[in-house]
């Protein structure tokens, strides 16, 4: 988005002389979004001084724009345009009731009604998008100027979650980044405290946690002296080029090399982990000094590890062992600590940096077997009560194990937002769109999203907020408690809160006495951490959260397959809002499933959770007045639109019309139907080219989310389908798995991106496959009937209306096609071979078998057409 240098450092100071300059130093409103204006009161900006003698109020942290009139109202006009096709074509539809099957006729009726709707239901939430651009300087003016008792800043502390559960599924390098990345970004040391959440319980993420925070030592004081971005080392060391931004030119080179030679040290070791804690486990249980335990493991103190061992044990395997905790690093003093100059230790001038490092703390809730652990949810769940009784933060922010800090300005950017004088006491969360790094240069399977995250989310904002989406989330801790907004509730919060306690948030004394803090919103100053390893192992056991509201009323939302839209709607359900903020450089990135079945599998579990969404408590038609009407339709659309699959594979299927039939129409008068349909789909499609523009996105982008969106309708959708029909039966539905991620080693962009070639074959691949092949023998047996018997210019126009429909389909699922054929794959051209192949070979076996039944076949032939462009 904009070209404008690493968010805030430095900046313009006051803001206001130029406001947009200045709010363009946040990141997001730049050059090339020449289609946003401001859309906020010059005056509100400038915190102009009120009349009424009450002091000047503060000017706002972020501003607010939109897209320019000529853009947006060009974009609503032609909205208006296709609803108003739509709805003629549905009263001519209705006046001719013709066709050559009646059934037939109604489904495609009913088809065509049901995408009008979801059409209109995605649409009418985008007409009013808005971009908000936090202003850091003015953060910074406002609350680190005057320290406030004995801290180094006004800005509220916070507590960071961040989750993983398998070292090789979800490779610890990469969590280990993700750690570093937080240690070491810019937010004062004593002020943010990070749980790390091991859901497998295994020695080697708790041995590696610590070998990370003892290069933490060396990392966190590197970037700050050197100010370097990103401060995820894996991706640091990966950049080719660098701006310095530091105070000690002279002495980067020296320190980059020397942290290059210990980063790669520290990979190394903990690369050798899984292998040392064998070894070490082995050599224990061979020395008669320890109490012999068969595949035990032994830890560094001695004692035995509690969680999970490397080879599994009675009591200690996945998903059976009692709750960990350890804090690996403790809070620090309140003060900036400077550190050593150089010696022969270490060999860098750390005497004018600060190094103290933030508070970590690994945790590991206990497991039974027997329990439904809630996977995601139910580890956040506790991470929220463990910190509770630590640091016990007002605000939150989450991340998955994969996805690291990108831009160390992030934290303070969600802050502008939370602590804005106009609705920041109403924002119960501030969403950072999710973006990610080893996708290949044309995001063939659509992992990026742009359309969705560069529109959608936009659309949302101008509403009630984004929804919640997972990851990169920063949190007002109150609002997850159940706590209703100022705005819908006058009264004081904590009272509110203390008054339900016992069986809302279960029996912990020491959790009930935290909510007072926790309300208190903007507190600055860290609580000093006591450990009470009792209280603390209670609310990290399993039994805790029984007959409680957690998970339902309190918490991460429980029993559905994503935890995160439904979290995200019940606090939009409680009158809360929620921000969008994308910075430039992103605040936060990932890595995304880049092999096909991984994709679809994802795929499912986001369809298959919005479904149980909608069939739940949680159905946005139930919501109540607080919800903005706009927001509940988007909510509507967000859970009902994989319905649109059963139509969908149905359009997909007439092709075979083309295979059986003679002349076959779904709508008569033919002309006019499919003079209507065109124009149907034209509109969408100009539409999409407007929409482009003013989220700033390519052609490419859009035409991905195309294509995905007829592979997850035609393939996908109809398991999750399946899935939640087994659910209304009382059946488990499917399993969903975790969403695997391969190590990138840092070898060429091409072994970056093997993964893309992997072909794993799952029965998920089956119904496109069948599409494809539908499809392709469409157009060989129209070839065919084109070839035995000559046909008049009608005929030879009707049969190409029907032929575009099926090209289009092949372009559509084109990236389908590309993700079977593997390593294939990189010579599209071999494709282009196999479909000529494959039409000529149904043309040939059309004409030899069923080419001598002329007046079966010999009439007007036509496949047809889905009626209105779907998406
Ligand atoms: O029992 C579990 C299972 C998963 N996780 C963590 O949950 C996160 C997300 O799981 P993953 O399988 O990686 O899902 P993705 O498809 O990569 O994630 C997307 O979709 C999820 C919802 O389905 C969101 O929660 C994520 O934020 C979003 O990035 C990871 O950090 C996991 O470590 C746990 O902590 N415990
Ligand atoms: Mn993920």
């Amino acid at each position: 988005m904009a070209s404008a240098p690493a968010a805030g450092a430095g900046g313009n100071a006051g803001g206001l002389a130029e406001p947009l300059l200045a709010a363009a130093n946040g990141g997001g409103v730049g050059a090339k979004d020449k289609y946003w204006v401001p859309a906020d009161e010059k005056e509100e900006m400038l915190g102009a001084s009120q009349e009424d003698g009450r002091p000047p109020q503060q000017p706002l942290l972020y501003r607010t724009f939109r897209v320019k009139g000529a853009l947006i109202n060009l974009y609503r006009l032609l909205t208006l345009v296709r609803v108003i096709v739509v709805i003629l074509f549905f009263t001519w539809r209705m006046k001719h009731r013709d066709s050559d099957a009646m059934w037939l006729w109604w489904i495609s009726v009913v088809g065509d009604l049901w995408f009008g709707v979801s059409w209109l239901l995605n649409q009418l939430t985008k007409l009013k998008p808005r971009k908000c651009i936090p202003n850091l300087s003015l953060l910074r003016e406002q609350f680190e100027q005057q320290p406030v008792d004995g801290s180094s800043s006004g800005l509220p502390v916070l507590d960071v979650f961040i989750n993983t559960v398998d070292p090789v599924d979800e490779p610890m390098l990469y969590t280990m980044n993700s750690v570093l990345s937080i240690l070491a970004t810019d937010y004062p040391a004593e002020k943010h405290a990070t749980y790390f959440s091991d859901d497998g319980g295994s020695l080697v993420h708790y041995e590696g946690l610590l070998e990370t925070a003892k290069f933490a030592a060396l990392w966190v004081p590197f970037c700050r002296k050197h100010c370097v971005e990103p401060r995820a080392p894996e991706s640091y060391f990966w950049t080719k080029t660098r701006l310095y931004a530091g105070n000690a030119p002279e002495e980067f080179v020296d320190d980059h090399r020397c942290m290059h030679v210990e980063y790669e040290e520290f990979k190394a070791r903990l690369d050798a982990l899984s292998t040392v804690i064998a070894q070490r486990s082995e050599a224990c249980n061979h020395a008669n000094t320890k109490v012999r335990c068969e595949n035990a493991t032994w830890m560094l103190d001695g004692t035995q590890w509690q969680g999970t061992w490397v080879e599994p044990a009675t009591g200690h395997r996945k998903g059976h062992h009692p709750a960990i905790l350890q804090v690996m690093l403790n809070q620090p003093s309140n003060e900036p600590q400077l550190g050593m100059p150089a010696s022969s230790d270490n060999p860098l001038d750390f005497s004018t940096v600060d190094v103290r490092l933030p508070m970590l703390v690994y945790i590991s809730r206990e497991k039974r077997p027997g329990y439904d652990h809630q996977k995601k949810a139910g580890a956040m769940n506790v991470q929220l009560r463990v910190s509770a009784l630590l640091s016990n933060a007002p605000f939150i922010i989450n991340f998955d194990g994969d996805h690291y800090i990108n831009n160390s300005q992030a934290f303070r950017a969600a802050m502008c937002f939370m602590l804005d004088r106009r609705d920041g006491d109403d924002t119960a969360f501030v969403q950072f769109p999710q973006r990610f790094d080893d996708v290949d240069p044309t995001d063939r399977y659509c992992n990026h999203n742009r359309m969705f995250f560069d529109a959608t989310l936009l659309g949302l904002n101008g509403i009630q907020g984004p929804s919640f989406v997972g990851t990169g989330c920063m949190f007002r801790r109150v609002a997850l408690y159940g706590a209703d907004p100022p705005r819908w509730q006058p009264d004081d919060d904590s009272k509110a809160l203390q008054q339900h306690s016992p069986n809302i948030f279960g029996t912990s004394a020491a959790f009930v006495n935290s909510l007072p803090m926790a309300a208190d919103q903007e507190r600055s100053v860290a609580t000093p951490v006591t450990l009470d390893e009792a209280e603390l192992s209670d609310v990290m056991t399993c039994a805790y959260e029984d007959s409680t509201e957690w998970g339902n009323g309190v918490g991460w939302v429980y029993n559905i397959a994503t935890e995160d839209v439904v979290t995200g709607f019940r606090l939009h359900r409680a009158g809360w809002r929620s921000m969008y903020c994308a910075m430039e450089p992103d605040a936060f990135r990932g890595t995304a499933p880049i092999n096909l079945t991984e994709r679809l599998y994802q795929i499912l579990r986001w369809s298959g959770g919005s479904l149980e969404m909608f069939f739940s408590r949680f159905c946005p038609l139930l919501a109540g007045r607080r919800l903005h009407p706009m927001q509940r339709i988007a909510y509507v659309n967000m859970t009902t639109y994989p319905v649109s699959t059963f139509f969908i594979v149905m359009y997909d299927l007439y092709p075979v019309m083309w295979l059986f039939h003679g002349h076959f129409y779904i709508q008569k008068p033919f002309q006019t139907f499919a003079l209507f349909v065109a124009v149907i789909i034209a509109t969408v499609e100009v539409i999409g080219m407007v929409e482009v523009k003013w989220a700033g996105l390519t052609l490419l982008d859009w035409f991905r989310n195309e294509q995905f969106y007829i592979i997850g309708t035609t393939g996908v959708y109809p398991t999750a389908m399946l899935h939640i029909l087994l659910r209304s039966l009382g059946l488990k539905g499917v399993s969903f798995k975790l969403t695997a991620k391969k190590l990138m080693t840092a070898g060429s962009a091409r072994e970056r991106l093997a993964e893309l070639y992997d072909v794993q074959w799952a029965p998920l691949l089956a119904p496109t496959v069948v599409v494809l092949a539908v499809n392709v023998a469409a157009i060989g047996a129209a070839v065919g009937k084109a070839v035995a018997w000559r046909w008049s210019t009608v005929q030879v126009a009707e049969a190409a209306t029907g032929l575009t429909f099926n090209v289009w389909m092949l372009l559509l699922l084109y990236p389908f096609a590309l993700g079977i054929m593997g390593l294939w794959s990189k010579r599209p051209y071999v494709l282009f071979a196999l479909l000529l192949a494959a039409v000529a070979a149904t043309a040939s076996v059309y004409v030899v078998l069923v080419g001598s039944v002329p007046d079966f076949l010999s009439s007007r032939d036509l496949g047809s057409i889905p009626s209105s462009k779907l998406v």
